[in-house]
């Protein structure tokens, strides 16, 4: 019902928290709330540039319309730091990181982190890796209010988590969910279920038919809210463990469009994965250990290496 998902995924306008005007304390309590409860609310107000957003969404578009054989040359090397690299349709089965088995998810994507490792930039479409780099930019502001957010509703200092971010792995991502022109095969979805690994996850969501389900705590899928020019915000499996378990990283996937629908389904979204440095480590936070600590120190580099080999059964 819909009065379910605006309640478990409100839509918070943090433009007081910026602007520390006297509605920032609201702004804190409804993000808590919303953190421990679903691990997902929509940010508006957050200051981020349209402009920035529309040149990627658009330089993005234009490059998943050239031809396949063309983009499958883009970036599948490791040699740039900084550089691009792009994924195939049914590359990634997002499910795997839950230890299912299901085929490729319908989705291609261009990938780009400054600290991470990719490919040269192609020559086409002019102004990619500079839309990319602007838009990482903007959200590394937005990423440092939301921290500064954070601190706040645990009780830490609202720089406690900086340090930890000078030399952050985060990754931005834009995905191209195309028509789909053939049926599905049985359990293959646009993006199959999966909880995020990072810290916290910031999206640009977009309507569509096949869109963004979050799963409540008795199982059901709820359709994530879209708002134009609203963040879509998802607490990550390593805040989840930093905090004791007490912010959530929640399971969510990209549904398919219903079979026989005729209209346009094609779909784009922006991710924006925030990670802090390989060597930060993870480690119970002050406000949360007063019933002890549920898990043992780890730095994230550890973390990330467990994760995956606990995903992939090595
Ligand atoms: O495309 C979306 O709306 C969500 C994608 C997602 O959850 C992911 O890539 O981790
Ligand atoms: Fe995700």
């Amino acid at each position: 019902m819909a009065t379910d998902t605006i309640d478990l995924i409100p839509v918070v306008d943090i433009s007081e928290f910026i602007s520390g005007g006297p509605g920032a304390g609201a702004v804190v309590e409804k993000i808590r709330t919303a953190a421990t409860e679903s691990g997902f609310f929509l940010v508006t107000g957050h200051g981020v540039d349209p402009a920035a957003t529309k040149r990627l969404y658009d330089l993005a578009y234009a490059f998943f319309d050239e031809p396949q054989d063309w983009k499958v040359g883009v970036g599948r090397g490791k040699d740039v730091e900084g550089g691009v690299a792009f994924a195939p349709m049914k590359e990634e089965a997002l499910a795997g990181t839950l230890g299912r088995k299901t085929p490729g998810d319908l989705k291609e994507s261009l990938n780009f982190g400054p600290r991470l490792a990719g490919d040269t930039w192609p020559d086409r479409p002019a102004g990619l890796e500079a839309a990319f780099r602007d838009y990482f930019a903007e959200m590394e502001t937005l990423a440092r209010h939301l921290r500064g957010i954070f601190c706040t509703a645990i009780g830490l200092a609202p720089d406690f988590f900086e340090k930890d971010f000078e030399n952050h792995l985060s990754a931005l991502r834009v995905i191209n969910y195309p028509e789909q022109s053939e049926p599905p095969e049985d359990g293959q979805l646009r993006a199959g279920e999966h909880t995020d690994y990072g810290f916290m996850t910031i999206l640009r969501s977009e309507a569509s038919a096949g869109g963004l389900q979050v799963q409540r705590r008795d199982g059901v899928w709820l359709d994530a809210p879209n708002i134009e020019g609203a963040y879509v915000v998802n607490i990550g499996d390593a805040f989840m463990r930093w905090s004791n378990d007490e912010w959530v990283s929640t399971p969510h996937r990209v549904a398919n469009p219903p079979s026989g629908f005729h209209g346009t389904a094609r779909r784009q979204s922006i991710p924006f994965f925030l990670n802090p440095s390989a060597e930060t480590m993870i480690e119970c936070l002050p406000p949360f250990a007063k019933d002890g600590a549920k898990y043992e120190p780890i730095s994230f580099a550890d973390y990330i290496a467990l994760k995956t080999s606990q995903a992939f059964g090595g």
